[in-house]
């Protein structure tokens, strides 16, 4: 299994305290943010300080990721040419609506490592899809460009194009959440639930980490670290979990020993859909100690 990224914890790129401890409270990715975090008097003094933490901060080799502004504003191509330069790992664009816009990054990044002596491709890319047309084309955005190493749901703007808010339920998500988790395992990328702006919620947070991972999602942005053990918490195998994706594989193997394509184990059919969910409860489980 690839990368674990059950979590991106967003950073405001103006604050310099957050961004130094970023890294002691375990997310699987660092987000630093220049875009709606940021007022626009701070945008370039947050893009140069983001640029010296990804250059100068030892970040013990946890993926770091900025989102940028969009390429619509005076600071979108020079936050790409920033963040290529520090040696960020992933640029987030936000707003994504259409290919051209993931094109039009794309060229960006690669004309700022060319200039920047960096290898052609190394700097890798994600979409946020905020509105309705981007969900539309949440399958031809996933597949835009080589660089995409996933997509992500900003709930907030997308709800505001809705003309609806959110609710406890998420019902008024579940049609952009499903459409775009599609896309992304048609596309054989990763797939990212938004962010739950309640940090003193808990209960309502669980509530909707578990309805993400159940619909199939590879983790959610967070903006706060006591979000971080919860979400690791749910998407962490549990002990029953474990013992029977073991049996399910033990069986599997003793069933191709003997040429069977299809064996039960305690009543209930064992075949290939099953036996690959069970390696992905071990390799989780592996991956999350
Ligand atoms: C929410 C709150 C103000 C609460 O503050 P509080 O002070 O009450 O937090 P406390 O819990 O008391 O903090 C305890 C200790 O943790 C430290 N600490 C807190 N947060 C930390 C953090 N993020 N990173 C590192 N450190 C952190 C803090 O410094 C303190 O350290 P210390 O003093 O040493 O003890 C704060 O968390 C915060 O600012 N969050 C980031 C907000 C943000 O980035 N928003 C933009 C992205 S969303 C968006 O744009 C919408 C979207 O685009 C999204 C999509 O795309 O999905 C869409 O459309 O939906
Ligand atoms: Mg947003």
């Amino acid at each position: 299994m690839g990368r674990l990224r059950r979590t991106m914890l967003y950073v405001p790129g103006n604050n310099a305290g957050m961004m130094a401890d970023a890294m002691i409270y375990g997310a699987d990715s660092i987000m630093f943010d220049l875009e709606d975090s940021i007022s626009l008097k701070e945008k370039d003094a947050a893009r140069h300080l983001v640029y010296q933490a990804v250059k100068n901060l030892d970040f013990g080799g946890v993926e770091l990721v900025c989102r940028v502004n969009g390429l619509d504003s005076p600071y979108g191509e020079n936050d790409i040419e920033a963040m290529v330069a520090a040696g960020i790992h992933v640029i987030r664009l936000p707003k994504t609506e259409t290919v051209e816009d993931i094109r039009a990054v794309e060229q960006l990044i690669a004309k700022y490592e060319v200039k920047h002596n960096i290898e052609v491709g190394t700097v890798k890319m994600m979409a946020a899809i905020e509105s309705a047309l981007g969900i539309i084309n949440a399958y031809s955005i996933a597949t835009a460009s080589n660089r995409l190493i996933g997509i992500a749901i900003g709930a907030e703007d997308y709800v505001t194009n809705l003309k609806t808010t959110r609710s406890a339920s998420g019902v008024e998500l579940l049609y952009a959440r499903s459409q775009l988790l599609n896309a992304a395992r048609a596309a054989g990328i990763a797939a990212l639930d938004t962010v739950f702006s309640d940090v003193d919620d808990s209960e309502g947070f669980t509530k909707e980490v578990k309805l993400i991972k159940q619909l199939g999602f590879d983790g959610k942005s967070v903006i706060n670290p006591r979000q971080i053990p919860i979400v690791h918490q749910v998407f962490k195998p549990t002990d029953s979990e474990i013992s029977h994706a073991q049996a399910v594989i033990k069986a599997s193997d003793e069933a191709e020993i003997k040429g069977l394509g299809v064996v039960s184990l305690n009543g209930k059919m064992i075949d290939k859909p099953i036996v690959e969910r069970a390696q992905r409860i071990i390799e989780l489980a592996k991956a999350s100690r």
